[in-house]
């Protein structure tokens, strides 16, 4: 579904590169969480997929779509594929919740007596339904967030960025978020969401890339926020005469975003 190969982005009068030679594979249907320090380039690389930006070398590839390639005329057809949230919610603040979530159906064109159905099915979805008609700032943030999904999820693309969608939230309705993220995910779509937040990522035990200084360091099946290695025994300890426990025995090392 996205594949990145040896991608490279300079910004102007950037001291460094945003990203460095990244290359990755992500398969439909995976469920992928970006972590990495602040700066380390994450939200760099989604602003790539979403062709808010191109690399400065290397190709990254979207639904089989060059996303480089494609003119500026034609990137509304790109976003029905890759849906995004992010931190800020980003709703617009004069338009109440249903007309927020008809909104992203009006852009592409989609029938009127689509949008009438669609939107309260996807508003019941996200635990909403009751509020449709409320303004953004009559909601909670977490409220919030969940109609930026639904705006993001009601089109059905294939593809769902997250740039941390729990970065304003508390844990509690974070947790909230993530379910509602992996409910998306579970319903067929690629979900990629950078994060900042360890214990989601420790709890879902997803794929992980880690980015350091726009390189990518690491990608790991069932990864945790930060890399786990195994623990050597110091010199001075003896070897074990029991056999080994059956878990390995892990550590925490690597950088903390
Ligand atoms: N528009 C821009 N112009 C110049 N440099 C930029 C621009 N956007 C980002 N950068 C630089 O690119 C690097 C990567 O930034 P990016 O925002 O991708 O990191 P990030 O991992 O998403 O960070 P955070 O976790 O704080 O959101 C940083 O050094 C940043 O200063």
């Amino acid at each position: 579904m996205i594949v990145l190969s040896s991608v490279s982005k300079w910004y102007p009068n950037g001291a460094r590169p945003a990203l460095i030679d990244v290359s990755a594979e992500i398969g439909a249907g995976e469920f992928v969480f970006l972590v990495g320090p602040s700066g380390s380039g994450k939200s760099t690389l989604l602003r790539l997929l979403l062709r808010e930006d191109r690399a400065t070398s290397g190709q990254v590839i979207v639904a089989g779509r060059d996303v480089a390639r494609i003119p500026d005329r034609r990137v509304p057809q790109l976003r029905r594929i890759v849906g995004c949230v992010f931190q800020d919610f980003r709703l617009l603040p004069n338009r109440t919740v249903a007309a927020n979530v008809a909104f992203a159906l009006d852009v592409v064109g989609r029938p009127r007596h689509v949008v009438r159905s669609v939107v309260p099915e996807v508003l019941d979805l996200v635990g909403l339904g009751e509020k449709a008609d409320r303004y953004p700032d009559e909601l909670s943030g977490g409220e919030q967030q969940r109609v930026a999904i639904a705006r993001a999820f009601v089109g059905r693309p294939r593809v769902l960025l997250a740039d941390e969608p729990t970065g304003n939230l508390d844990p509690a309705t974070s947790i909230e978020i993530m379910s509602l993220l992996d409910a998306v995910h579970r319903a067929g779509t690629t979900v990629v969401m950078a994060t900042h937040n360890a214990s989601l990522v420790d709890a879902m035990r997803r794929r992980v890339l880690e980015l350091g200084d726009g390189a990518l360091i690491r990608d790991e099946a069932g990864g945790r926020y930060d890399q786990t290695v195994p623990q050597p025994l110091p010199p001075s300890v003896p070897p074990p005469s029991v056999p080994p426990p059956s878990v390995p025995l892990l550590t925490r090392t690597g950088p903390v975003g």
